[in-house]
């Protein structure tokens, strides 16, 4: 093949949840592969400053960071709505992230050839079509299955009427691979609640714009979920599966063990023995579930790693701590992916964040799910139902007991037994599909090829 021409590649990350983070290995690793390509990474001030750190800028010079209006006007008083900031960044973002791309043209000398943006962006085809550029890429950050949920979001609204009686346990039969999943684990907003509102319509309006980018790729592997896989092959131009990315190098450098939970795991004498309990970076349960968690915890004797921000700490029962702290740790933040590869660690206590998800599959650790909003009750529905690689937490949300039950399943009963077999299993495939002639690595090679490959222009019809 011969050598890529200089290109110049925008790329734009939604700076909330876990998204921009997935987004950056990714754009190393593309970095790494073609390095007389420029990287305009366009992301908030605030996502920027977690995300970018001296190792990237050291090693990567060829992906330069640039901080975009967070979309919140000077003077703005909050009303404390959830979701606010995510509205007045998405509002924004479409002039915002025009006006940024076309600075950092003339900073660079060099037209952006490519648009490589955050899934949510569905404005990204227009954009790159009004700029005179040859692609555009979507990213989903999170499975296959709310993917294809979002896809089918006309077909879904079509089919089921959701004033009849029953229908949350319709099934999803009728789209490719979802018969196991029903229409109550759908995400906010593709059936239910204000679909009106600004992340509903953002999210309808990208369901329909996937079939119109160059490509659409996300941070999983084929073999997870084939059907799934084969439908969306067929709708999309390119699909393509190039995950687990904390499987590939170069990722992004590990979290730093600032508690010691990696020291600590090494102490304890008994393999797959300890619960980690963490639920991502946006969702904190309520009050009353950290208790039963706390109760369950001090009562059973399970060892474990409970990763809890500072500030939910106040919500604790008093003396748990103390009580605790020859079983378990309570940390602000954990290295998780560390974590989860230890071998002393059984279960994972999760509230199914893809990331999440992913990251316990490439560990073979078994979950205890308890999902809260958005793609989150699909990804459980997959574990348990499809995968069979975890278990929902009795009665939906945590109780003392339905926490121990589960706890017992998994870490000493012959059904736990099997999913870890199962999940060890799936880590075997994860990582064959990034092995040398994997799944994952040749979609890879794809993706470089439409990201540092400029052909035409962007024609939208
Ligand atoms: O102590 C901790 C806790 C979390 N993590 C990391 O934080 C990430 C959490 O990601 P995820 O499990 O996806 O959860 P959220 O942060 O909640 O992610 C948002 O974004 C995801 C991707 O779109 C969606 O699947 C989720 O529903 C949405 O809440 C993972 O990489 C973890 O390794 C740590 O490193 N240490």
């Amino acid at each position: 093949m011969a050598p890529s021409p200089p290109c110049h590649v925008a790329v734009a990350a939604f700076p909330f949840g876990t998204h921009a983070a997935p987004l950056l290995a990714i754009v190393r690793r593309l970095a790494a592969a073609s390095p007389g390509t420029t990287f305009s990474f366009f992301n908030t001030r605030q996502s920027n400053n977690t995300i970018f750190n001296k190792d990237t800028t050291t090693q990567f010079p060829n992906i330069k960071a640039y901080d975009i209006w967070d979309g919140v006007p000077e003077g703005h008083v909050f009303t404390g709505k959830p979701q606010e900031r995510i509205e007045l960044f998405v509002k924004a973002a479409p002039e915002s992230l025009r006006i940024n791309i076309e600075m950092a043209v003339v900073e660079t000398g060099r037209e952006v050839s490519c648009l490589l943006t955050d899934a949510f962006f569905w404005f990204g085809g227009e954009l790159a079509q009004d700029m005179r550029m040859a692609s555009w890429v979507q990213f989903w950050t999170a499975g296959p299955c709310s993917l294809s949920a979002h896809f089918y979001t006309d077909l879904i609204r079509q089919r089921i009427s959701i004033a009849a009686k029953g229908s949350e346990n319709e099934p999803l039969s009728f789209i490719p691979g979802m018969s196991k999943f029903l229409v109550q684990d759908l995400p906010e907003g593709v059936l239910f609640g204000n679909l009106e509102s600004v992340f509903p319509n953002m999210l309808h309006k990208m369901g329909l714009s996937l079939p119109r980018a160059k490509a659409v790729f996300i941070n999983s592997f084929e073999e997870l979920d084939k059907t799934i896989t084969h439908d969306l092959k067929s709708k999309f131009n390119k699909f393509l599966n190039v995950g687990p990315l904390n499987l590939v190098s170069p990722s992004l450098p590990p979290t730093p063990d600032e508690s010691g939970c990696l020291r600590w795991l090494g102490g304890q004498k008994a393999d797959a023995s300890v619960a980690y309990i963490s639920f991502g970076s946006v969702m904190m349960p309520p009050r009353e579930e950290l208790e039963e968690i706390a109760t369950a915890l001090e009562g059973g004797g399970v060892p474990s790693i409970w990763s809890l921000r500072e500030n939910a700490r106040q919500n604790l029962p008093i003396g748990f701590l103390e009580k605790t702290r020859k079983t378990g740790m309570v940390v602000p933040w954990a290295p998780q992916t560390d974590v989860l590869a230890h071998r002393a660690v059984g279960v994972f206590v999760t509230h199914c964040g893809w990331n999440s998800v992913l990251e316990s599959i490439v560990g073979g650790v078994p979950m205890i799910c308890r999902p809260f909003f958005g793609d989150q009750r699909l990804n459980r529905r997959m574990v348990q139902e499809v995968l069979e690689i975890g278990v929902k937490v009795e009665g939906g949300a945590f109780t003392k007991v339905g926490l121990e039950r589960c706890l017992d399943l998994v870490l000493c009963q012959e059904r736990g037994k099997k999913m870890r077999d199962k999940i060890k299993s799936l880590k075997e495939v994860a990582n064959e599909a990034v092995g040398p002639r994997g799944s994952s690595t040749e979609n890879f090679k794809l993706l470089l090829d439409v990201v540092t490959r400029p052909q035409g222009v962007v024609r939208l019809i």
